[in-house]
């Protein structure tokens, strides 16, 4: 770093000092806290980005927002030159640099990095950075102290496109690196055709009686709900009905959204009985996860068609495409491209999801909690599906399978329709679903899409399979890093000895299982249990969470 770099960087760390006793590390979703904590965090992931665009030469991405946590919170995360997450290894240079106190140590950690990373500051590559945050009050001063630690890495650009869903910047970053049009618009536009390319392939017509009722859908009182209006006044094949939209006046992620109705499995607020039996969906605060919802008769209760159930849905068409595109008229399979489709599940996922996919016949992969592992694995595949029962996931295309399928596809029509109607609805998903992350908007088209293929109702997609009772639980403990999990976190292998007693505790429930795990976003250790009743369910969690409690917490459950 030459001296006019490293005075930049000192005379603007002077004004972004961090907030004193707060150490706050880059975890799943990037650093959270509440926003008035992270001015100089934000200020120094604007370093970071630009960095991180400088080393990989490439358009990154730089988002303001705490998704489903409450309203005062807010957050900052990167997006890589993909679209997906920033890869783990520069997370421990992110907290370093968060946590830099003293402006010398503040300098020598980035310089070194600098040298080992061998980032270059020459002329022909000038770090551009694409910024935006979801409504959140406190998101407009993050967003310019973002810039601010931006523009003190000479020559560096950023480019503010304002209130943005979180998928939607991670889409336009990878668009933008891959030289295709990247502006909102471009994005709409995409969404849009390739749905409607998949309604127009819908065997024996439109079947638009079939779910005549109208969508509606809780906004969360966020950035989803604002979208989620332009998206349907540009598409005239949905009837959609926005709630909790943030336009009217509710309070973001209060008794609405995606984490709270999955969590609660309660009605949003904006809902009751009017809409019993109807098709609801809700997204979370920044639109990266989606749920669908029916409203119960009696009280607020509700049945839950979380990620687990898209994500079957969405491997039943997939499966669907994959077999009549390798049907060889003899029964037998063509040996060109099979297309390798794979599921990735965590241990969270309803067992009796599993069950359903495996049935099947399909390849289904664990991995531990959070999305960047999720993610990883389902790239491995031809057409990878992956969910977090949240309502977080995305169909993956390799993307040697999706040019076999553009170069084959005129072939194909030659030889049957139906195949060549095959290979165009999984290239039209390929376009409509994010590839980048998971996307509620983009996931609730494509959910549409398949059930008017399918000619299906909400309550025939319930009906896939019933899911188990289960019960999730935390409980606080002095340290929770001590629980040290194997198996994608299925079993405990330190400290020794608690498995053994979660196993003889299983064992006294038909169907039961359970699993432990630190949390990595609270200070908890989450319980997870299910069997085949609801009391069974709650019982197993209730006594595996004592059992936590004695040893690791402080002793408070009984
Ligand atoms: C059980 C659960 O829902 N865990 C969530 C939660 O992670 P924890 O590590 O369980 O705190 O937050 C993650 C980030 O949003 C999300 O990926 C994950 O699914
Ligand atoms: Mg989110």
């Amino acid at each position: 770093m030459n001296e006019e770099q490293r005075s930049l960087l000192l005379e603007s760390f002077s004004r972004f000092p961090p907030p004193k006793g707060v150490k706050l590390s880059y975890g799943t979703a990037g650093f959270r806290a509440d926003a008035s904590l992270l001015e100089s965090t934000v200020y120094r992931v604007g370093i970071l980005a630009a960095l991180r665009s400088l080393k990989t030469q490439s358009v990154i991405g730089l988002m303001i927002t705490a998704s489903h946590n409450k309203v005062s919170d807010n957050g900052v995360k990167i997006a890589d030159p993909d679209g997906g997450m920033m890869t783990q290894r520069w997370e421990p240079f992110a907290d370093a640099l968060a946590d830099a106190w003293d402006p010398y140590e503040f300098l020598c950690l980035i310089d070194d990095f600098v040298r080992k990373e061998s980032i270059s500051f020459d002329d022909d590559h000038t770090a551009e950075i694409l910024l935006a945050r979801d409504t959140r009050p406190s998101g407009e001063a993050l967003l310019k102290a973002a810039k601010q630690g931006i523009s003190c890495i000479v020559g560096a650009v950023s480019h503010d496109l304002g209130v943005l869903t979180t998928p939607q910047l991670h889409w336009m970053v990878r668009a933008k690196n891959k030289g295709i049009e990247a502006t909102e618009r471009d994005y709409f536009e995409q969404l849009l055709n390739s749905f409607r390319c998949m309604v127009d392939l819908i065997p024996g017509g439109r079947k638009t009686n079939l779910n005549s009722e109208n969508l509606i859908v809780d906004g969360a009182n966020g950035v989803g709900g604002e979208k989620l209006e332009v998206l349907k006044e540009l598409c005239d094949d949905l009837v959609i009905d926005i709630r909790n939209s943030s336009k009217t006046g509710g309070m973001l992620n209060e008794g609405v959204g995606a984490d709270f109705v999955q969590k609660e499995k309660v009605v949003p607020c904006g809902f009751g009985s009017i809409d019993i039996g109807m098709r609801c969906a809700s997204l979370d605060g920044d639109a990266d996860r989606l749920v669908y919802f029916l409203v119960l008769p009696h009280g607020s209760k509700i049945d839950l068609l979380d990620g687990d159930k898209i994500l079957s849905l969405f491997a039943l068409f997939i499966k669907e495409q994959l077999s009549v595109l390798n049907e060889d008229g003899h029964g037998t399979t063509n040996s060109h491209y099979h297309g390798h489709l794979g599921i990735v599940q965590t241990a969270y996922a309803n067992g009796a999801s599993t069950n359903y996919l495996k049935n099947l016949g399909l390849d289904v992969a664990l991995t531990p909690t959070g999305v960047k592992y999720l993610h990883e694995k389902a790239a491995e595949y031809d057409i990878g599906i992956y969910f977090e029962a949240n309502g977080h996931g995305t169909i993956l295309f390799r993307e040697n399978f999706l040019s076999w399928l553009e170069s084959r596809k005129d072939e194909l029509l030659s030889i049957s329709k139906e195949k060549h109607k095959a290979a165009l609805r999984l290239l039209a998903v390929s376009k409509l679903i994010n590839q980048a992350v998971g996307d509620a908007l983009s996931g609730l088209l494509l959910v549409e899409a398949i059930l008017q293929h399918m000619g299906w109702s909400i309550h025939m997609w319930n009906k896939l399979y019933v899911d188990l009772p289960s019960r999730q639980l935390k409980v606080k403990v002095v340290d929770r890093t001590v629980v040290v999990t194997a198996n994608a976190e299925t079993l405990v292998v330190s400290p020794p000895g608690i498995q053994d007693t979660i196993n003889a505790l299983m064992g006294n429930y038909p169907q039961g299982r359970c699993f432990i795990r630190p949390s990595g976003t609270e200070d908890v250790i989450r319980v997870y249990a299910e069997a085949t009743t609801q009391e069974a369910a709650d019982s197993l969690a209730n006594s595996v969470a004592v059992l936590v409690d004695q040893l690791l917490g402080f002793g408070s459950m009984q």
